[in-house]
């Protein structure tokens, strides 16, 4: 047999356009031909089982190699192989135009490179990086002859007699100029890494040695001896393609490692397993989460048929998914769409809507089955569950019960547990509920301890997604109000109808507040005297909750750029019941009176950590001068 031809064509060369816009994601030929190769492997298994095929299987194995040399690339299997007739039908016409179809496609998208670098083209892609490509096949009918198929890259072809003496298929293609880094050890090895690392069949890349026992040296010691085995670059069952009743927690936690070696051991994790009405496989580990959400975001890497296709799966899973690490292996998510139509993909939305259910129901479980274990683990799993609730309203009606508030005296709470707690005495006059939170316990220590003393309860609030928690929470429970702790005194914060006498009276008053306008040269502070206990400070410094929320946003880029801009102003309130205000009101002379009322606001700054530089040093100078 020896034929020349033209490939049919009903379209421009598109070999050009191949070689043109896949530049960027070359790479994925050599998965475009071990998978078709693997394929080809499990065909024949299944036509074996069939009783289709009733020669001897043997050891089904793809194996890769390339020759420096002769610039080739080669990638063998033993699976089905192909008559000169079905290279003809399979690759000249079903490939081709498939091909032609995928590039006729995407030519014009603007996102064509990141479509077809991660889904592919099938064969064809092989003339990404070769000027020539050459098929070697035995088929596994009887009687067949070996075939061999070689094109140029052009329409042209041709298909005589082949040289395979064994069933299955040789691709070799002959390296392009442009494309030599291919013929590298490393570099072919790092693919097969990231694409074929779980393909179900051993992929061969060469040989590696290791060392084998080899009897006792003359002291009866043990003798090592050098072996070249062949390198298996796969592992052909990785554990999502298992049933987790097979499975062992080590065996989840090695796999983690294979996944992200040198990675801390992830908190726990979920079998993923479906498959009606979609098919989808995997597991999603919950990482050790760290304040710093981009450095984690990415590590869910997708698979089809334990193809490795991508890890950004950002429309696959839920935004605040992202964070979880791990692997989804499913067919069904169309892959070779684009993205927008992906996002409106019905199946798609089922599996996110299937994946947030079952991470839900984890969490639930989890904190049900062993509180305390919940608890000791929520430093790690908060900002997760917070910031699911944030995000995906579905996930915030399964979540509110089983989120966490912890306080500063490190008690964990639900939701509803924490209202009970409160609600006798955190309850305003006009029947809110006033929910107190320090942001920072050190700093806010002052008021903490004021609210503490009064018998209030303090929240810790202190990680980033808390500003935007805080905010739904409000959005979401009826009556309730969250108010940072040192947003106003700790009398005045949560407003009832309590009157407490004034050992002042106006004038007084105003004379007070006469003194401390003077004395305080700072700007932005609003000094207002108010009745406080008597042993609250006998100043306190606050900013309006509001206010500070306005600017927190607007730091964190929230779009409030007009509160951003916007000076610090604060509130100076003087607790005109305290001992220390009688004194300076008698103080005669008003240098001394000056002095004091200096020394009291600073001492307020100072216990919020808001007195620094040179005020700093002038308020320890005057502090030794006043001993
Ligand atoms: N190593 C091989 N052994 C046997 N047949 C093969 C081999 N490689 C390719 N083929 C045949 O060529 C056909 C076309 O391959 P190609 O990769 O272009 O498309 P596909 O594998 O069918 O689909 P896709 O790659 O888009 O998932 C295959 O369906 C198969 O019949």
């Amino acid at each position: 047999m020896q034929e020349k031809g033209t490939i049919s064509i009903h379209t421009e060369n598109i070999f050009p356009i191949i070689k043109k816009f896949l530049y960027s994601d070359n790479e994925i030929f050599l998965r475009e031909l071990v998978a078709n190769a693997v394929d080809a492997t499990q065909k024949i298994k299944r036509l074996s089982s069939l009783g289709e095929y009733k020669g001897d299987l043997g050891e089904l194995k793809v194996s890769v190699s390339f020759d420096e040399k002769k610039k080739t690339i080669t990638i063998s299997d033993n699976g089905l192989g192909m008559t000169g007739e079905e290279i003809k039908k399979y690759i000249n016409q079903i490939a081709f135009s498939g091909a032609t179809e995928f590039v006729e496609k995407f030519k014009d998208a603007k996102d064509a490179n990141e479509i077809i670098g991660k889904f592919g083209l099938g064969f064809y892609s092989a003339f990404m990086v070769a000027d020539q490509v050459e098929i070697q096949s035995l088929s596994y009918k009887e009687g067949s002859e070996p075939a061999r198929w070689i094109c140029d890259g052009s329409t042209e072809f041709e298909i005589s007699a082949g040289n395979r003496t064994e069933r299955g298929t040789d691709i070799i293609l002959h390296v392009n100029k442009e494309s030599k880094e291919f013929l590298d050890k490393g570099k072919l090895q790092g693919i097969l890494d990231k694409y074929c690392k779980f393909l179900p069949v051993p992929v061969q890349f060469g040989n590696k040695s290791t060392s084998e026992p080899d009897g006792e040296d003359a002291d009866g010691k043990p003798k090592y001896k050098s072996v070249e085995v062949p390198n298996i670059i796969n592992n052909t069952s990785p554990i999502w393609t298992k049933s987790p009743t097979e499975l062992k927690d080590e065996d989840y936690l090695s796999f983690y490692q294979e996944l992200y070696p040198f990675s801390e051991a992830p908190l726990f994790w979920i079998h993923l397993n479906v498959d009606y009405p979609f098919n989808l496989t995997g597991v999603l580990y919950f990482p050790k989460l760290k304040n710093d959400f981009e450095m984690q975001r990415n590590k869910i890497k997708l698979f089809s048929r334990q193809v490795f296709i991508t890890d950004e799966v950002k429309d696959v899973v839920p935004e605040f998914l992202m964070l979880l690490h791990g692997i989804i292996d499913s067919p069904d998510i169309p892959l070779n769409v684009s993205r927008s139509f992906l996002q409106a993909d019905s199946s798609v939305k089922k599996i996110n809507t299937y994946i947030t259910k079952k991470v839900a129901d984890k969490l639930a479980s989890l904190f049900k089955a062993d509180r305390k274990a919940y608890e000791e683990k929520w430093s790690d799993i908060g900002l997760f569950v917070k910031y699911g609730m944030i995000s995906e309203e579905k996930f915030y009606d399964k979540g509110k019960d089983f989120v966490l508030m912890g306080n500063t005296a490190k008690e964990y709470f639900t939701v509803d547990e924490y209202k009970e707690k409160v609600k006798a005495n955190q309850t305003d006059k006009d029947g809110n509920l006033v929910l107190l939170y320090a942001t920072d316990a050190a700093k806010q220590d002052s008021f903490i301890q004021s609210a503490n003393k009064k018998g209030y309860d303090v929240l810790l609030m202190d990680s980033p997604i808390d500003t935007h928690f805080i905010s739904q929470m409000e959005q979401k429970l009826e009556k309730v109000n969250l108010k940072r702790v040192d947003a106003a005194s700790a009398d005045k914060i949560i407003s009832k109808d309590e009157n407490i006498v004034a050992v002042l009276n106006d004038e007084e008053k105003e004379k007070v507040k006469g003194i401390f306008e003077k004395a305080i040269v700072k700007p932005g502070m609003k000094v207002e005297v108010d009745s406080l206990n008597p042993d609250e400070l006998p100043v306190i410094v606050t900013m309006d909750e509001f206010m500070r929320r306005m600017k927190d946003m607007a730091a964190m880029g929230g779009g409030m750029n007009f509160y951003g801009n916007l000076p610090d102003s604060y509130n100076v309130t003087i607790n005109g019941n305290h001992k220390l205000v009688g004194k300076i009101l008698q103080t005669s002379d008003e240098a001394e009176q000056t002095q004091l009322a200096k020394q009291a606001f600073d001492l307020a700054l100072l216990s919020q950590g808001m007195l620094t530089g040179a005020e700093l040093t002038e308020f320890v100078n005057r502090s030794v001068s006043l001993i």
